[in-house]
């Protein structure tokens, strides 16, 4: 069998690394990518660029030559531009310009996403930035480093655009932070959460600017000097646009099913209304067990268990992914945030009536030394049908993130609140309290 896999980034890497170590033997792997490098966790962008990390060699974690030594073929620097699907055939061209046809029995769309662009007056001026690439995150640490910026404005309060607001200020910059919506984080997690992360922001010098829409970039010889919003005009020396991603389909738009944002529409086991085309990653939807609906929520770690999945599936093994959360979390000055599954505020846009009970406490008991303890707060949402856990959300300068974990499987497992409130939760000074936060939560719940 001849396998074709669009994209060698995380979902197609993991697609490919399962296909060449489960079904090598007597089948053909060929890996085509536009871009020159692959594998770059973007998520290390901020750390490099905040000099949190000292440089960004180790954002990488495989090369080609890892593959053409595993049997495949792959192809860096050439770009698919059409896909045959009656007769089966990929075609794409090299960066020299020589043509490429590719047959396959089975194809593999790993195509991931692009950044939503502004498009505002101004936008080709010189100092303006997205931050996908790992090239693009080389151009935005090039231009902090440059004399005479000084002043940065990122517009969109999402994951990357509160992750590179912290770096700029950590090399000193003034920083100018822009959301659509009141509060950053909005998609993940509740006001009374975000609001914790928004004042960590202000605490550590960040302007924040939300509920302002960006109208026109200005600038002067070519190069951007400011940003006029529907409130305001900001004299600033570059901006970085962080307002969400779209899914990269045109490759299939015209033969295969899509999901309202464009996304390849998939089963359980990533597989596209072609049956010899299959979709993982950005590029595709996935299942909710939280909305027990399709959705679409690109991470990295859920484009890595779909390339797992969908590469099985495409290889003759029908195996089903376990459906996800969108289970996240960040790190901003030491200001810790995890969610999974949804926030009350989701629940309703989808229509899923919900309760939720909150709780605070300090994570260990207060004979333990102040400087090992802080506060965490909690949120369990739950059904009003059925009290089924369908989301959770924490905040805390103590490190409790393993705990989402478990509240993402709850999710998973279709967990109800009565079975969260007697669970077994060990009790040690050094890690918990004897009456913890999340048994106190779920006792706690409905009073
Ligand atoms: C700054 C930043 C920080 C992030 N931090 C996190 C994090 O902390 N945790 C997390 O879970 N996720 C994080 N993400 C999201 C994560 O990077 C994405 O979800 C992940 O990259 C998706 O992988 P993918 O392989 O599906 O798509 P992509 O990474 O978008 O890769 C798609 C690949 O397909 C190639 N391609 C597309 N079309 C074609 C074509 N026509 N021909 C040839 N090649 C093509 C592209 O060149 C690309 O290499 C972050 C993203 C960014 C930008
Ligand atoms: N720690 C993590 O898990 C990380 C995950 N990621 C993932 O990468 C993807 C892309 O991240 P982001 O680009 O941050 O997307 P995002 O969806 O997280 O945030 C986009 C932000 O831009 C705002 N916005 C949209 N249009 C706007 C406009 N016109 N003006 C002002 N604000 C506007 C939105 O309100 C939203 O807050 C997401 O799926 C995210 O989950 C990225 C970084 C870190």
């Amino acid at each position: 069998m001849k396998f074709v896999i669009v994209g060698t980034n995380h979902a197609g890497i993991a697609a490919a690394n399962t296909i060449l170590d489960n079904y090598g033997e007597g089948n053909e792997l060929v890996m085509l990518d536009r871009n020159s490098n692959l594998s770059y966790l973007g998520c290390g962008t901020a750390l490099w660029v905040g000099r949190q990390i000292d440089g960004y060699e180790g954002l990488f974690y495989t090369k080609p030559e890892d593959f053409e030594a595993k049997g495949a073929k792959i192809s860096l620097e050439t770009n698919v531009e059409k896909v045959d699907f009656d007769k089966k055939v990929v075609y794409a061209k090299t960066k020299d310009g020589q043509k490429i046809e590719e047959s396959y029995d089975k194809l593999i769309l790993a195509e991931g996403s692009a950044p939503i662009a502004p498009n505002l007056p101004g936008k080709d001026l010189d100092g303006i930035h997205f931050l996908k690439l790992f090239q693009e995150g080389q151009a935005v640490d090039q231009e902090l480093s440059k004399e005479g910026v000084d002043t940065v404005a990122v517009i969109g309060a999402g994951y990357i655009g509160v992750e590179i607001a912290e770096a700029a200020r950590r090399r000193g910059k003034n920083v100018l932070l822009f959301d659509a919506e009141d509060t950053c984080l909005a998609s993940y997690y509740d006001k009374e959460f975000s609001q914790l992360m928004d004042e960590n922001l202000k605490e550590n010098g960040i302007e924040t600017h939300y509920g302002e829409f960006a109208q026109e970039y200005l600038g002067e010889n070519g190069r951007v000097t400011g940003l006029k919003t529907d409130k305001g005009q900001y004299e600033v020396d570059t901006v970085i646009n962080c307002i969400g991603f779209r899914p990269n389909s045109n490759l299939g738009e015209d033969h295969l099913e899509r999901f309202g944002n464009g996304a390849y529409l998939v089963n359980r086991g990533f597989q596209t209304s072609d049956p010899d085309v299959y979709a993982v990653g950005d590029c595709a939807t996935n299942y909710s067990n939280a909305l027990q609906d399709t959705t679409y929520i690109a991470l990295a770690s859920n484009a890595v268990r779909a390339g797992i999945v969908g590469a099985h599936n495409a290889a003759g093994t029908a195996i089903d992914g376990a459906g996800v959360q969108g289970s996240n979390g960040i790190e901003i000055f030491d200001l810790k945030l995890v969610s999974t599954g949804l926030s009350v505020k989701a629940a309703k846009k989808a229509d899923i009536p919900v309760k939720f009970v909150d709780y605070e406490d300090l994570q260990l008991p207060g004979f333990m030394p102040e400087e090992k303890n802080e506060k965490v707060k909690i949120r369990i949402v739950y059904t009003e049908e059925g009290n089924r856990i369908v989301g959770a959300q924490l905040a805390s300068h103590y490190d409790m993130h393993q705990l989402i974990h478990m509240f993402s499987l709850a999710i998973q497992e279709g967990l109800t609140m009565d079975k969260l409130q007697l669970l077994d939760i060990f009790f040690l000074p050094h890690y918990n309290q004897p009456y913890n936060y999340v048994t106190m939560a779920a006792l706690s719940a409905d009073k």
